[in-house]
């Protein structure tokens, strides 16, 4: 068939620039489709629609081919990487293979572990943590949160100083925008029956410690509590001569080698499978732990080695040819080497790897392991330590608790530490959660507070008693007399204020009255209402900050709304400044525990908890809430720096009274934590509903009440032996919170982690 002349002259055309017919062919054929056909457009400017289309064809063609051959080497190279992997794999494996002797204990110990034996290892006492090896929070060197002063950024005017906390309250600039469904009862105000000092105008309610603003509120992450035990590295500290409290210097983990004196007991694997157990290293301590060597087969031998007093040393011996006299000076800048050598060599760690840290798991590992191997029929309690000092116990009036029902220092013998240098504290953080069974407060309370764990073989979590709150180290916190105005004491009182025939300056400080009866129990009709405001927080006052401390702690550009504080009603005790004498019935609170406690592990899957070991009326002074008192900007930090959020210790915001307050500075949005430091108050667990204690605020040393203390009060009469709960005010239904909510075991009739299924 003869060519289309408009075809064969478009052929030519392109000819003539240099494009042979079989390219213009198939381009010339897509153009046609393109243009349906219309000859003139492809004609126009002498084929230049045409001419451009093949330079485009030809340039896609040559964007492909690049393609294509890009992929092609990218394979290529992906195959010679995983040839090198596969490669330096075999050559770890082969640099790190233990020998097979020394592992065989370990391994035998885990499968009994898992056999079903009791769990020998010091779990925190998280219900989900059951049967899994300890998971210790772990204070490094620079972990250590101590109890620092807090420096001071700005401090307050002498004239601010001396301002009374009503004048403050009244003076305050902002009038807060609250959320009343129910005014609370003004007749406290004008001399009612409690002792209670409103804050706000209109205030009168009491507020949920936990920055929670009711059931169906959502919570910041401060304002939640969490599970204890959470890890994080603590931002650094600097010293300062105001501390609170300052808590004894911790020796440093990794000097204690230094501080070893007892010569550590070794044995070779081998002993430890049949019971005998041989040593080596020198002279061995009667109470030494035997524990494991792992013999190289060729010159290098590791020993791992505990102490009576619980000290673990992990040393290897080199057989070092040739450098007879070698002697080490800084061990960091070896571990440096180490390290750089490790990364260098076997390019696949982690570089943030830390020989140190691989030593100290290396030490808990074998804790692990070691408890393990006691015998499950005489459990080992390795972490708890009995005291002869301390053995007197409460006595057993008034339905106390029983000799069979507390761990004796029998329980203990099993563990790797005994009683000689219990007062040892200069030794890792693994001996930081050696407690004392028979006084878990180690004398630093008026009364003894035993530990017992009847259900199982976990040990309390390592935690550093401390009878008092502790700045961590930002919080604003001044105790400075000055700012006690003569109307903020009663310095003419004398003996005790609660039988005096006149009215003292203190009472006047709250409506009038004292908060407590002559009995030294709360009076009834305070009591009634915080319990009433902690079961429906909603209905009471809600105070919403125009810029909410805990939303600004986030630190996320954008501060979001307040979720809303409960306005709440402080006790007022007399302090320093006042004539009374320290057994004045309106010194309750810091006059300590003076109740028999005792911390129990729970049966019923909440961990440790607290029980009181005698009858205790309605009303009853049974513990303050002690921990370190942080900014909440500081708490943010810290929960957000920890690897588990949810095994952080229930934090409770200091909020009661920010409602008036015009602005809060960061100093001034205070905190408590007990996760590293705290009382008894950590142990207590959560009751959704009808819990049998409650927390007040109580004003003892600070007018303004930025700080002040937290107060655990029976709700009512509490038998020997039953547990003390609260409400920690936890929202289960906040998924979004980024510390998780533990799954509630309260077993309460109205459990809010266990509603019906249409109650939301
Ligand atoms: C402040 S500590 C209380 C003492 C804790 N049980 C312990 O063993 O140390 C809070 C933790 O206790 C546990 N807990 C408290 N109340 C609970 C409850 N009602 N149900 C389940 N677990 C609870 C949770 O693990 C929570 O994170």
């Amino acid at each position: 068939m003869a060519p289309n002349p408009r075809v064969a002259k478009a052929f030519r055309a392109m000819r003539e620039i240099g494009i042979p017919e079989e390219k213009t062919k198939p381009v010339l054929k897509n153009l046609l489709k393109l243009y349906e056909k219309n000859w003139e457009l492809i004609e126009e400017e002498n084929y230049r629609a045409l001419a451009d289309a093949i330079f485009d064809s030809e340039e896609a063609e040559t964007a492909e081919q690049k393609k294509k051959h890009d992929i092609a080497e990218a394979e290529a190279l992906e195959q010679k990487k995983k040839l090198e992997l596969a490669e330096r794999m075999k050559v770890i494996e082969e640099e790190t293979q233990i020998p097979e002797e020394p592992e065989r204990p370990l391994k035998r110990l885990r499968l009994r572990h898992q056999d079903g034996h009791a769990s020998p290892s010091c779990t925190t006492s998280s219900p989900n943590s059951n049967g899994t090896p300890l998971k210790k929070p772990k204070l490094e060197i620079d972990d250590i949160p101590y109890a620092i002063p807090r420096t001071r950024s700005h401090a307050k005017t002498n004239e601010s100083q001396l301002v009374s906390p009503q004048s403050q309250s009244r003076n305050k600039g902002k009038q807060p925008v609250s959320d009343c469904n129910t005014q609370p009862d003004v007749t406290n105000e004008t001399g009612g029956d409690s002792a209670i000092r409103s804050r706000h105008p209109k205030d009168k309610g009491k507020e949920p410690f936990l920055p929670q603003t009711g059931f169906q509120e959502k919570r910041s992450i401060s304002d939640r509590p969490s599970s204890h035990g959470v890890r994080f590295k603590e931002p650094k500290v600097k010293q300062s001569p105001l501390a609170l409290i300052k808590p004894k210097d911790e020796p440093l983990t990794d000097d204690n080698t230094s501080k070893v004196v007892v010569p550590l007991a070794v044995i070779r694997p081998e002993s430890l499978t049949n019971g005998d157990s041989s040593t080596e290293n020198g002279p061995v301590s009667e109470a030494a732990q035997p524990l494991a060597v792992a013999n190289d087969e060729s010159t290098t031998k590791l020993d791992i080695a505990s102490s009576s007093s619980g000290e673990i040393k992990i040393s290897l011996t080199c057989n070092i040819v040739g450098k007879p006299n070698i002697s080490i000076t800084d061990v960091d800048s070896v571990l440096k080497t180490m390290e750089d050598k490790c990364l260098n060599s076997v390019k696949l760690l982690d570089p943030s790897i830390s020989i140190k840290k691989l030593m100290k798991d290396m030490c808990e590992c074998l804790l692990d392991n070691e408890t393990t191997s006691t015998p499950p029929a005489k459990p080992s309690r390795r972490c708890c330590v009995a005291d002869p000092d301390t053995k007197d116990m409460p006595s057993d009036t008034n339905g106390s608790v029983n000799e069979s029902q507390r761990v004796t220092e029998d329980d203990c013998e099993n563990g790797a530490h005994n009683n000689t240098e219990s007062n040892n504290e200069s030794v890792s953080d693994v001996i930081r959660s050696t407690h004392d069974v028979n006084d878990i407060a180690k004398g630093q309370e008026s009364v003894i507070i035993s530990l017992v764990n009847d259900v199982n073989n976990e040990c309390p979590p390592s935690f550093h008693y401390i009878p008092q709150n502790a700045v961590f180290q930002n919080a604003y916190v001044n105790f400075s007399l000055a700012r006690i105005s003569d109307d903020n004491c009663c310095s003419t009182c004398f003996g005790d204020c609660l039988t005096s025939s006149t009215v003292c300056a203190c009472a006047l400080q709250s409506g009038g009255e004292f908060a407590y009866t002559k009995e030294g129990l709360v009076k009834e009709t305070l009591l009634d209402e915080c319990i009433k405001m902690n079961r429906d927080p909603q209905k009471h006052c809600l105070f919403y900050c125009k810029e909410c401390p805990l939303e600004r702690s986030k630190n996320e550009g954008i501060t979001e709304p307040c979720k809303g504080h409960s306005v709440r009603s402080f006790i007022r005790e007399c302090w320093l400044k006042c004539g009374c004498n320290k057994q004045c019935g309106n010194r309750v609170v810091q006059r300590g525990i003076q109740r028999k406690l005792q911390v129990f592990m729970t049966p019923g899957g909440k961990g440790w908890g607290l029980r009181t070991l005698e009858d205790l009326p309605k009303g009853a002074f049974v513990c303050e809430y002690v921990g370190e008192v942080l900014t909440n900007a500081e708490l943010y930090d810290r929960v957000q720096k920890s690897s588990n959020k949810d095994e952080h210790a229930y934090p409770v915001n200091l909020d009661a009274d920010w409602a008036a307050e015009s602005e809060l500075k960061d100093e001034e949005a205070l905190c408590l934590d007990a996760t590293y430091y705290g009382n008894v108050a950590r142990f207590i667990n959560h009751r959704c509903w009808d819990p049998t204690l409650v927390e007040i605020p109580v004003e003892v040393e600070n007018p303004d009440h930025h700080y002040y203390h937290l107060a655990f009060f029976t709700t009512r009469k509490v038998k020997a032996l039953e547990e003390l709960t609260w409400d920690y005010g936890i929202d289960f239904d906040d998924e979004t919170h980024p510390v998780k909510a533990f799954r509630c075991r309260c077993g309460s009739r109205f459990c809010r982690n266990n509603k019906r299924p249409n109650s939301k």
